[in-house]
């Protein structure tokens, strides 16, 4: 069990200024939304939170250390990130692909073995991709590359994950069997954070939301308190119109 505690954070936006520091924690169990606008700096904060980008202010902590102070080997077996940018190093298939989530669990010259490739191949059925397995990444549909790369952090098995945009380029069966696999890691005390568009996903999915405005300000809690509509109007400077279905609010933008 894995919880993620920002401390006072404040992200460095280019041309910023700090803003409202953040201080929350992403516990096992939870999941958390970040909305905001183009530009809001939500991409910066995940990448923050990886340890991939240094803050401006205040501190990362896994289990109460600072990310900084884990090994790599740590870290890479605790995060788990799908990240939007993605680069074909050098040709591989999709099971290659989803095998080099194991690689954090072995020792560096260790081959993977039976239980990683069952791993492996979980996984890729899990994300629907398992029949794609011989096939080269390069010749992926941008859905497809999405769901391997899901199925590689599955395979890696993170206690928590850090999402950005993880819904991007799936259709919407797809979207919504992402979406319950997320929900369905954190039910198995995962700690789960991911960055949306889509309002309406995140108010079906997420127990807890922070909103990142394009000034800096932020606020967060529970997803019950966050989604009111007048400050979801505020944040993305759009009327909406708001109704309830199964339970969840949905949002449609106006005109
Ligand atoms: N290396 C950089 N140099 C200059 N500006 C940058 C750099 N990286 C990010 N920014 C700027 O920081 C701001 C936040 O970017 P970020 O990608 O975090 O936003 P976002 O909320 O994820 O946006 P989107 O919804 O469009 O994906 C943007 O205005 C972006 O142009």
């Amino acid at each position: 069990m894995n919880r993620l505690e920002i401390s006072e954070l404040v992200v460095n936006v280019p041309g910023r200024r700090d803003g409202r520091p953040l201080s929350l924690s992403v516990e096992p169990g939870q999941v958390w939304g970040v909305l905001g606008p183009n530009g809001a700096g939500k991409t910066t904060l995940l990448h923050t939170l990886a340890g991939l980008r240094a803050p401006r202010a205040g501190r990362v902590l896994v289990d109460g250390r600072p990310l900084a102070a884990l090994s790599r080997r740590q870290v890479a077996r605790t995060l788990g990130l799908v990240f939007q940018e993605r680069h074909d190093g050098f040709p591989a298939t999709v099971r290659e692909t989803a095998l080099i989530g194991r690689h954090p669990w072995l020792s560096p010259w260790q081959m993977e073995g039976a239980e990683d490739l069952r791993l492996a191949e979980a996984a890729l059925e899990r994300l629907d991709v398992d029949h794609l397995a011989e096939r080269l990444v390069s010749t992926l549909s941008g859905g497809e590359r999405q769901r391997l790369a899901i199925a590689t952090v599955l395979t890696q098995a993170p206690n928590i994950w850090l999402a950005d945009e993880p819904s991007n380029h799936l259709d919407l069966h797809h979207q919504t069997a992402v979406m319950a696999l997320l929900s369905e890691q954190a039910a198995q005390g995962k700690a789960v954070m991911m960055c949306l568009h889509d309002l309406n996903l995140a108010a079906r999915w997420c127990d807890h939301l922070l909103l990142l405005y394009p000034g800096g300000e932020a606020c967060w809690g529970p997803a019950e308190r966050m989604l009111v509509p007048a400050a979801l109007e505020r944040l993305y400077g759009q009327r909406l119109a708001t109704a309830k279905i199964d339970g969840a609010p949905v949002f449609v933008p106006v005109r």
